[in-house]
């Protein structure tokens, strides 16, 4: 029997993305873990589950899926959560795919692929998603949306991408790297932590994400140490920024922003196993720096009574720009990597305490509109309720139903208080035209037409419940009225049947 490599968790219960996904990737023994006769520490005993065992001890976690060594990048991108996270990108929501663990534990492969030259040098061969071999999920990934983009239905994509490192605590443009002096990370109330004058380019097929991957990895600071030949000495961060233009059900056309993130973070390090020294010892210095800030969020967010307290999100850059995914309105998948080797064992606990952690993070998602156009949408939505319970009311009460509104500003009501009569013709307020844009000032006056017309709606359906009752407590005084009549006839013709008894019967 065929073993699968890859376990997955079947209960899938996390449909609205609030749960950080987190899965874990074994990588192969490499050849200088083989040489050292290196034992593997992990096994599997189940989906999802992964045991890591040291000379004293044994400890299973559990993920939404693991894969072993040997696992294909495909199975990784399809069983990853990859595909759904993508989704949402598409329907406007701001996601984020991070790789996490110590040097060498296949972080960059898992996210880029291999990094050699020839494989760089394909990158720009356009490719579809049967044929990415042993790319990582950044390509599998551009290669799902692009498809997603081109096929449209009904939603008009405007597609760019920015590429940035966070190099020795300093962000660096990788699309434009001689600016990386005015490239800083600043907070605003709209927009968060965000990356001012970061370069911006448009896309409009897969071969140009796909160059923006390969120009962006060729600026990104590598180094060599006893680890790892291409050792990534920066986090990196590739961003698909993903505009798409819809028509709601009224008519109305949204812009959403959704986006994606790919995250390869620099890997921790002992530095008396890597050896570094010098630059290298430096960049070490930071990395592990930016990672324990990172750890300590993670840490907080996962445990309930912290959370609500103060995150140490401002502590390092890295942090700031993963905030939204962490605990924020984002959506967010974590890809914990870690070797099988024996020698490594503490590390790869370590990762996986994280990424157990992470598992307990809990994030609000929401889909990224102008808050203007958002509003219009509501206020739309809400007129369609009014109307719904005008018509009701109306049916009620007899009266005809609301002509289509013709005039732009709204009428009054006729507000006949000593009857409570409305007059059905005089109270008809303006409807807006619906208009199908998106341009700011022709929204704004869309936007107050909205909130006129539901203003005049709500008072309207206000007369009309008055109405309504003012008639019930007519009928009401009437019927007792009427009681009151009927009894009285009853007494009369009682009466007058009596004063009718013929006079031999009557006793004197
Ligand atoms: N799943 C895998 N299958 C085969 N080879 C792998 C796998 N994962 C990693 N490798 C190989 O292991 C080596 C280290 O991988 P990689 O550079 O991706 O590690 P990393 O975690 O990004 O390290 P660093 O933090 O130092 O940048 C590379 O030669 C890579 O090709």
């Amino acid at each position: 029997m065929k073993t699968l490599l890859y376990r997955v968790q079947s209960s899938e219960s996390d449909v609205d993305g609030s749960d950080v996904h987190v899965v874990a990737r074994v990588r192969p023994l490499n050849q200088q873990e083989v040489e050292r006769n290196d034992g593997s520490s992990t096994r599997f005993p189940s989906d999802g589950a992964i045991l890591v065992e040291n000379q004293t001890a044994a400890k299973t976690f559990s993920f939404h899926g693991i894969f072993q060594p040997g696992c294909t990048q495909k199975q990784v991108f399809e069983h990853s959560g990859m595909r759904r996270l993508l989704s949402m990108a598409l329907d406007g929501y701001a996601c984020t795919a991070f790789a996490f663990g110590q040097t060498g534990s296949g972080k960059t492969y898992t996210m880029t692929g291999p990094v050699t030259p020839e494989a760089a040098d394909s990158m720009t061969q356009e490719k579809s998603l049967k044929d990415l071999g042993c790319y990582g999920l950044i390509q599998y990934s551009f290669a799902f949306l692009m498809e997603k983009v081109l096929e449209g239905n009904d939603v008009n994509y405007t597609v760019k991408a920015s590429y940035l490192e966070i190099y020795n605590e300093q962000v660096q443009d990788l699309l434009n790297p001689l600016a990386y002096e005015s490239v800083q990370v600043r907070w605003s109330k709209g927009q968060g932590f965000h990356v001012e004058n970061l370069f911006v380019r448009e896309i409009e097929s897969l071969d140009d994400l796909m160059s923006v991957l390969e120009d962006g990895m060729r600026n990104r600071a590598v180094a060599e140490h006893n680890m790892n030949e291409h050792s990534s000495r920066s986090h990196s961060i590739l961003t698909v920024y993903l505009d798409s233009e819809s028509a709601t059900e009224e008519g109305m056309s949204v812009t959403k922003h959704g986006k994606v993130s790919f995250v390869d973070l620099a890997g921790s390090e002992k530095v008396k196993d890597t050896g570094s020294t010098g630059e290298t010892l430096i960049e070490a210095t930071n990395i592990n720096r930016s990672l324990l800030t990172l750890g300590n969020c993670i840490s907080a967010l996962s445990d309930p009574k912290k959370r609500t307290g103060h995150i140490p999100f401002r502590d390092s850059k890295l942090t700031k720009l993963l905030a939204d995914g962490l605990g924020g309105s984002g959506v967010t998948l974590m890809i914990a990597c870690v070797t099988p080797s024996s020698y490594n064992v503490s590390e790869t606990l370590n990762t996986l305490r994280y990424a157990k952690r992470a598992r307990k993070i809990k994030n609000k998602p929401v889909i990224r509109i102008d808050p203007r156009e958002e509003l219009i949408l509501k206020l739309q939505r809400e007129m369609k309720l009014l109307k719904q319970e005008n018509l009701f009311l109306r049916d009620q009460l007899e009266f005809p139903h609301r002509e289509k509104p013709k005039f732009p500003k709204p009428n009054t009501v006729d507000t006949n208080e000593s009857r409570g009569k409305i007059s059905s013709n005089k109270m008809l307020p303006a409807l807006p035209a619906i208009k199908s844009t998106s341009d700011g000032s022709k929204n704004l006056t869309n936007l107050q037409e909205y909130m006129v017309e539901n203003e005049a709606l709500r008072n309207e359906n206000h007369n009309l419940l008055t109405q309504h009752s003012v008639d019930e407590r007519e009928h009401r005084i009437i019927s007792r009225d009427n009681d009151k009549l009927a009894r009285k006839l009853e007494d009369l013709s009682r009466t007058f049947s009596s004063s009718l008894t013929p006079l031999s019967q009557k006793s004197f």
